[in-house]
């Protein structure tokens, strides 16, 4: 799973850097709302993860959890923080 999300991250951030344009997460970076292109989409997928857990759709509920840590990923991309970060703040939890 670690591995995974810092390879995510990692594409995320080539492609916060390389803006291809055929990339829908270079879209995000230079949509014309901004930063609210991705706070509407993690709110978004947040009210689709409850309606798919209220209706217990196992495959759904896989589906938008990943949905929202994709566009996590991609907020913290935004704003110029790591992974380390997110890391360190559930660390400090245990
Ligand atoms: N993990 C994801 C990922 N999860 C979701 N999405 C996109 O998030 C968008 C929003 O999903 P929705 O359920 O709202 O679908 P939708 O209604 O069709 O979306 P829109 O109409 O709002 O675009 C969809 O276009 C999905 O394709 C993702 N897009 C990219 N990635 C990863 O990012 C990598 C780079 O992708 P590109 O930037 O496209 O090259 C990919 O290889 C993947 O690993």
């Amino acid at each position: 799973m670690e591995d995974t999300l810092d390879e995510l991250f990692a594409v995320i951030e080539d492609r916060k850097e390389t803006l291809p344009d055929d990339s829908y997460t270079a879209s995000l970076f230079t949509h014309e709302k901004g930063e609210n292109a991705v706070l509407e989409k993690l709110g978004e997928e947040a009210t689709e993860l409850v309606l798919a857990a209220k209706d217990d759709q196992e495959d759904e509920i896989a589906a938008e959890a990943a949905d929202i840590v994709y566009h996590l990923l991609v907020l913290l991309s935004m704003k110029d923080m790591s992974l380390d970060e997110l890391e360190t703040e559930l660390e400090a939890r245990r």
